[in-house]
């Protein structure tokens, strides 16, 4: 379904819901005391394997009655581009987010250096780049529209676009899935999108819209006036609280990527590893889309971009790792691979006290 760029198109979803969610299992609660069992009963003490322990509870309640696996993990990086760049939002124009599509084509981004340091294949899918990209072997046309329009005058996108993109983010994630992948590791690049989300994150958490606003990519004091003027304007067209039109209303394009990307790899049954604010918010609009996909996420990394920490509490998420990171493009996340396939390996690999004891092994 393609639709007129920048059409005003304010349909209310609780009266015309476009976009139909796959069915997710929940999490059975019921499993989690028999893994705990499981876990405790391994040749350590109860306890000692600290986080990496409730980690491999979490594996073990997504695969549940199956194993978890750690072995194929992706990268997907949905890249989009965002209207709210004319109103001065990013310190970096919008071909910026195509340079750097070039570059993760090209190898040699953050993103393809930790993912090559953890033998992980990256997949970059242009859902919405303002610029027609060269047709490359890497690079997957999910192209939605080219950017979102303006969110601080008009509506970023018609309620047809925003469910086209969560669709090609859910197609995609099970696309991986079915051709063996274990893990699906989320990332995004599009300049000016941590104005977009500071807007979601404000609507869906909800919070005050000053504590969603950060630097993004490094605003200095006039760029970080622009960018509060920008999402007041925006925030001020309208009152939008619902999921999808929260979404229609502020973009972005990617960002709906990830969300359906989070609700595909829940969908079979797969761990999926958010990144940093970026991704969180995409996290946020998938479970407030599906409450059930809120127990296949794992997140990856405390970022240092403001508003994070309140989207991780909409979210009771505690994040594995703190390193002061404020990227994006999925960075974070391959980072925390290593932890998620140690904690599958520590259900399936390592062996019960018992049977050390009982000289078994
Ligand atoms: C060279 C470069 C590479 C990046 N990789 C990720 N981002 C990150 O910064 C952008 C969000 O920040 P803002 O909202 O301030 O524009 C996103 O593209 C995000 O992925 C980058 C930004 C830049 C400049
Ligand atoms: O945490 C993130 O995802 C982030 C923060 C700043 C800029 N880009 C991404």
């Amino acid at each position: 379904m393609r639709e007129t760029d920048g059409q005003r198109n304010p349909h209310l979803t609780s009266f015309s819901p476009l976009f139909q969610p796959p069915a997710l299992t929940p999490l059975d609660p019921a499993t989690e005391a028999s893994l705990r069992a499981t876990i405790d009963g391994k040749a350590k003490p109860p306890g000692s394997l600290g986080r990496i322990e409730e980690l491999a509870v979490q594996l073990g309640m997504i695969r549940h009655p199956g194993e978890p696996r750690g072995e194929k993990a992706v990268l997907l990086v949905f890249a989009g581009d965002h209207g709210l760049v004319a109103e001065g939002v990013s310190q970096y124009p919008s071909a910026v987010t195509v340079a750097m599509v070039m570059t993760y084509l090209a190898g040699r981004a953050s993103a393809n250096a930790f993912a090559k340091a953890n033998g992980m294949d990256v997949r970059v899918i242009d859902i919405g780049v303002a610029a027609e990209l060269p047709v490359h072997p890497g690079l997957r046309d999910a192209k939605v529209r080219m950017g979102t329009a303006n969110a601080a005058r008009e509506p970023a996108m018609t309620a047809g676009q925003a469910t086209e993109a969560l669709n090609h983010g859910i197609r995609i994630a099970i696309g991986e899935i079915k051709a063996g992948a274990d893990i699906i590791a989320l990332g995004e690049m599009g300049i000016g999108n941590t104005a977009s989300s500071a807007l979601l994150a404000h609507r869906l958490a909800p919070a005050s819209l000053d504590d969603c606003i950060g630097v993004g990519a490094g605003q200095d004091d006039a760029g970080m006036s622009r960018k509060r003027i920008a999402i007041e304007m925006a925030a001020a067209r309208n009152d939008a609280t619902a999921p999808l039109d929260v979404l229609i209303e502020f973009g972005g394009l990617e960002i709906a990527g990830m969300a359906g990307a989070i609700l595909g790899a829940a969908s079979q049954r797969r761990p999926v590893i958010i990144d940093g604010f970026i991704s969180s918010v995409a996290a946020l609009l998938a479970v407030r889309l599906c409450p059930e996909a809120r127990g296949y996420c794992v997140f990856a990394h405390r970022s240092a971009e403001r508003g994070h920490d309140l989207v991780l509490n909409a979210l009771d998420a505690k994040p594995l790792l703190d390193l002061g990171l404020r990227l994006g493009e999925g960075t974070g996340a391959l980072l925390a691979v290593p932890l998620v396939r140690a904690a599958a390996r520590l259900l399936t690999d390592v062996a019960s006290l018992d049977d050390v004891l009982a000289g078994k092994i």
